[in-house]
């Protein structure tokens, strides 16, 4: 790639950012007023009330030092302590990480969890770094923002290109600073190290407990349904599994590298086995087809699974499928959200589809904090409750306030952290 080129692609994603928080505000603005909330609220709940940017020193395995930038961002705390991921990604940026807070504290109040939202990242490829490289730079991330986090205060989690093994080595260092052992501080971690049964495969088991809902108000049998996914990491591969194990045709799947279709179903569960820790399996094959082509497949469900901005106007007019679940944060525009409106396509949104994960963590959280833990089916009998009843919550809302599915999300989202808010006395 030429310098022209990297810079074109730079300004083109820190636009697309700024796009995804003034969108996310618009909804914000639009949800509030439809509640009846002042402007004040707004301006509270516009930005983050903290965002901290760091650098990063680490040593790299060939003795030179790399500073990396991080940011960690802490929209609303009225509520309780903040929560959320921790993205490593080349394309991270300060407003991408507002507005990655603020979706957080959607999905808590969502799924009524007592959190508010949070949301960490830091600018960097991890696919070309060493084990150790890694773990000096997530050990460095957390005694960057070790002053303002722990488990009462901001809670961090895995993300895009994060797993459990960073979770592991961020809980060490945190322990280490605090002196006493402190498994609240995170979650997503490895089970011997207080994870939860169930957080890895939380994120989509909601997207499909979503999927089975939507398909049953549209009249859609999962049964033979045939479903492309775009992302093959923790959220894609699994949903796509899922969804092969219930009888759909899980015709296409993808990772960044492009994708997979076959009209007769993939094999999912070769593919599972071929993917890397990065959800990359594409490199295996010669026959891919490009992210954009996967998208306009002619399929029943559509489930973007990998990052923001990937429905646009430019092809919602183009996209076949009946219902499209986000899985992934931000992946639709606005733009196109009110295309694939129009075009009578059901569209889950992020705030609600994937709020499965941080369901999970906040039960990892309770079990780390009383100190005893859950089988696997306790915790998928809770998140099955929570997710059918966000899902019914807004859809109802959808159908009474005749919004879309995603303004009313955003109408049941914000209410909660508005009115803790209120009562605190911050407006
Ligand atoms: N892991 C979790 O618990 C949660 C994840 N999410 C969201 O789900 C999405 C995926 O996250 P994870 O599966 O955790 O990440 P991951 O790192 O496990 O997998 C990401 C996948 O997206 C692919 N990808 C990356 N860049 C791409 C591009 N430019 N085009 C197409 N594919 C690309 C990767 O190759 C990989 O297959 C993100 O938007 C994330 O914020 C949302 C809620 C919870
Ligand atoms: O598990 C969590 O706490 C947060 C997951 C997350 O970052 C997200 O839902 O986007």
């Amino acid at each position: 790639m030429t310098a022209q080129n990297t810079t074109d692609q730079k300004s083109d994603n820190h636009h697309e950012n700024d796009n995804v928080l003034q969108s996310t505000q618009s909804v914000i603005a639009d949800a509030l007023d439809k509640l009846g909330y002042s402007s004040e609220v707004y301006e509270l709940l516009k930005e983050p009330i903290r965002m901290l940017t760091v650098r990063i020193p680490v040593k790299m395995d060939d003795g030179s030092t790399k500073i990396f930038t991080g940011y960690r961002a802490q929209h609303n705390d009225a509520v309780g302590p903040t929560k959320g991921g921790v993205r490593f990604h080349p394309n991270v940026s300060e407003t991408e990480v507002k507005a990655l807070s603020i979706w957080m504290s959607l999905k808590a109040g969502i799924v009524d969890l007592p959190y508010g939202g949070g949301k960490g990242g830091i600018i960097c490829d991890p696919r070309t770094m060493s084990f150790r490289e890694l773990e000096r730079l997530s050990r460095g991330y957390v005694r960057a923002i070790s002053q303002l986090v722990g488990p009462t205060k901001d809670i961090p989690a895995p993300d895009v290109f994060t797993n459990s093994q960073i979770m592991a080595w961020m809980m060490d260092e945190y322990s280490r600073i605090r002196e006493f052992d402190s498994p609240g501080f995170i979650t997503g971690k490895p089970l011997v190290l207080g994870g939860s049964h169930g957080r890895e495969t939380a994120t989509a088991k909601g997207v499909t407990i979503c999927i089975r809902e939507a398909a049953a108000k549209k009249g859609i049998q999962l049964e033979g349904a045939r479903v492309v996914v775009q992302g093959f990491g923790n959220a894609g591969s699994f949903l796509a599994k899922f969804m092969h194990d219930a009888g759909a045709k899980v015709i296409a799947i993808s990772d960044a590298y492009g994708g997979l279709h076959d009209p007769e179903g993939l094999d999912i569960d070769y593919l599972l086995e071929r993917r890397d820790s990065f959800g990359t399996v594409t490199k295996l094959f010669k026959d891919t087809i490009t992210n954009q082509e996967l998208l306009e497949l002619d399929c029943d469900i559509l489930v973007p699974a990998a990052i923001e901005n990937q429905i646009t106007e430019k092809n919602a007019h183009q996209i076949k499928a009946a219902i499209v679940v986000e899985a992934a944060n931000g992946p639709t525009t606005l733009e196109a959200t009110r295309i694939l409106s129009e075009r009578g396509i059901l569209l889950v949104p992020d705030v609600l589809a994937s709020a499965g994960g941080v369901t999970v963590s906040y039960f990892e959280w309770v079990q780390n904090n009383q100190g005893y833990y859950w089988t696997e089916e306790e915790v998928e009998e809770k998140l099955e409750k929570v997710m059918v009843k966000s899902f019914d919550t807004v859809y109802t809302t959808a159908m009474n306030r005749k919004v879309n599915m995603r303004l009313a999300a955003y109408m049941v989202g914000v209410r909660k952290m508005a009115e803790a808010s209120r009562f605190r006395g911050w407006i």
